[in-house]
């Protein structure tokens, strides 16, 4: 399999350079040059498999030539058993043909869990083949960071540099991140937003000269592997409910635009997906997009549902390169307007995302309304952001007949504001967190100049 740049420029790589070069040298995100396709026998074929034999089935295909079988089955075997549910990703019904697809069971709680288990294997098992080291650097609106760190913590291969918006994450989202005391993990609480944190990873993706020869590898969903692992959980949840023999629908909660991308790319390889849905919180860039075609930042906003506060949402650029025929010139000039601009897409490009999403924006307080109103109905306690996804799926539903499953990208657990605001009680941390709020914190506030993170960053690398 081999992989190309959305801005055109930058050299074509096998699945194993991708996964360390996180962003490609022309400032674009790698993709497939062509996506495998499953028929519908094949995917039938797959109901009774349990979920680490499915992801290998799916997987395979886009690192085949770079992981031998035998090691990918085993990565990924590693991974979900270290998840706390035997069913990996378990479906809870809600109502008449309305579920919802629980992510939460990884080790830190959020579906970030499900990619980054995995990808801290594969680079690990790369990097010990080759003899190198990577400096990781991301951006965490709260779940990643956690995620990222818990994947990589235990590599010899890696130090790893998370920075997440100083005082704009929820105190269990930081405490996760920062009580992880390891001697190649790195908290930098930066003094900006989301956006600013991603600005920042991407400019030093395009001079890394500041790490004195090392190389920069990435966690974030720009990295190709992470969007890989995701589409794994469209297949499981979709033939738990009777897919490919019928169609499904999803609701996705969405901030950088990974995993609904990741849905998107499952319908290309063959799931019959009837709607995807976008989910957003008030920053509401991709609702206005695809409703509208008024692809403007406006001004990034502090919501209750902190890890969906993005206004880049970097996988957009992924779907663009698609919707504008693969066409990476057109791609980079769009993407260059955007920094400093408003803009509007093509009439028929834009014609062609709406065909392909709906979507819907939903605020704080229709979020505890929902958390409040689902509880009321069902006992069930939804997260905040999967709360989005809910109130979107209902608002935007067209076929009552076809499943619509919302993806459950949090446990409620790490968000107790808008549970509270709810009138609900904010349920327990799971026994292996439960000393959180005793633990030791470290963690570092810096400016949002991209030259002072960058030399906290030289300073301590490891050559
Ligand atoms: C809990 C939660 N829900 C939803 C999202 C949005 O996912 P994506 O950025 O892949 O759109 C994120 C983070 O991005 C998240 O942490
Ligand atoms: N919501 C994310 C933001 C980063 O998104 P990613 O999927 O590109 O890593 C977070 O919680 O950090």
């Amino acid at each position: 399999m081999k992989y190309i740049s959305t801005r055109g420029q930058a050299p074509v790589l096998d699945f194993a350079d991708v996964l360390l070069a996180g962003l490609a040298e022309d400032g674009g995100l790698y993709v497939p040059e062509t996506l495998p396709h499953f028929s519908a026998a094949t995917i039938a074929s797959w109901a009774e498999l349990p979920y680490n034999e499915l992801a290998f089935k799916i997987i395979q295909p886009f690192v085949a030539g770079c992981i031998a079988d035998v090691d990918l089955q085993r990565m990924i075997d590693e991974t979900y058993t270290g998840f706390n549910h035997i069913g990996v990703a378990p479906m809870v019904q809600l109502g008449s043909n309305e579920w919802v697809l629980e992510l939460f069971h990884g080790p830190t709680l959020a579906f970030k869990d499900f990619a980054l288990q995995l990808l801290g294997r594969l680079m690990d098992h790369v990097l010990a083949q080759r003899g190198e080291r990577l400096v990781i650097m991301g951006a965490t609106s709260g779940d990643t960071g956690s995620a990222a760190i818990e994947g990589c913590r235990h590599s010899q291969h890696l130090d790893i540099f998370i920075m997440h918006p100083y005082n704009r994450v929820s105190e269990v989202q930081r405490r996760q991140m920062t009580t992880i005391l390891a001697d190649n993990v790195y908290n930098i609480a930066l003094e900006g937003n989301f956006d600013d944190c991603q600005e920042m990873v991407k400019d030093s993706f395009a001079d890394q000269a500041f790490l004195g020869g090392l190389k920069l590898g990435a966690v974030n969903s720009i990295n190709w592997a992470r969007i890989m692992a995701q589409i794994v959980y469209y297949f499981s949840s979709a033939l738990s409910v009777g897919a490919p023999h019928r169609e499904v629908s999803f609701s996705v909660p969405t901030g950088n635009f990974g995993d609904i991308f990741a849905g998107y790319l499952a319908k290309q390889m063959g799931l019959p997906v009837r709607q995807l849905v976008v989910a957003t919180n008030r920053n509401d860039i991709l609702h206005r997009v695809i409703s509208g075609n008024d692809m403007s930042k406006g001004q990034l906003e502090h919501t209750l549902s902190p890890s969906m506060d993005i206004m880049v949402s970097s996988n957009f650029e992924r779907l663009l390169f698609d919707v504008y025929g693969r066409d990476g010139a057109a791609i980079a000039d769009l993407m260059q307007r955007f920094k400093k601009e408003a803009v509007h897409l093509e009439p028929q490009r834009w014609e062609a995302v709406r065909a392909l999403f709906d979507s819907y924006a939903v605020d704080d307080a229709t979020t505890c309304d929902v958390i409040r109103q689902v509880h009321a109905e069902t006992g069930y306690l939804l997260d905040p952001h999967t709360a989005i996804g809910v109130k979107a799926a209902r608002e935007c539903r067209r076929d009552s007949k076809v499943p619509m499953i919302t993806l459950a990208t949090a446990h409620p657990v790490k968000f107790p504001e808008p549970v509270v605001k709810a009138g609900l009680q904010s349920p327990q941390l799971p026994a292996h967190l439960s000393d959180l709020f005793e633990r030791e914190e470290r963690y570092s506030v810096l400016p949002n100049r991209i030259a002072e993170v960058q030399a906290f960053m030289a300073e301590r690398v490891k050559h």
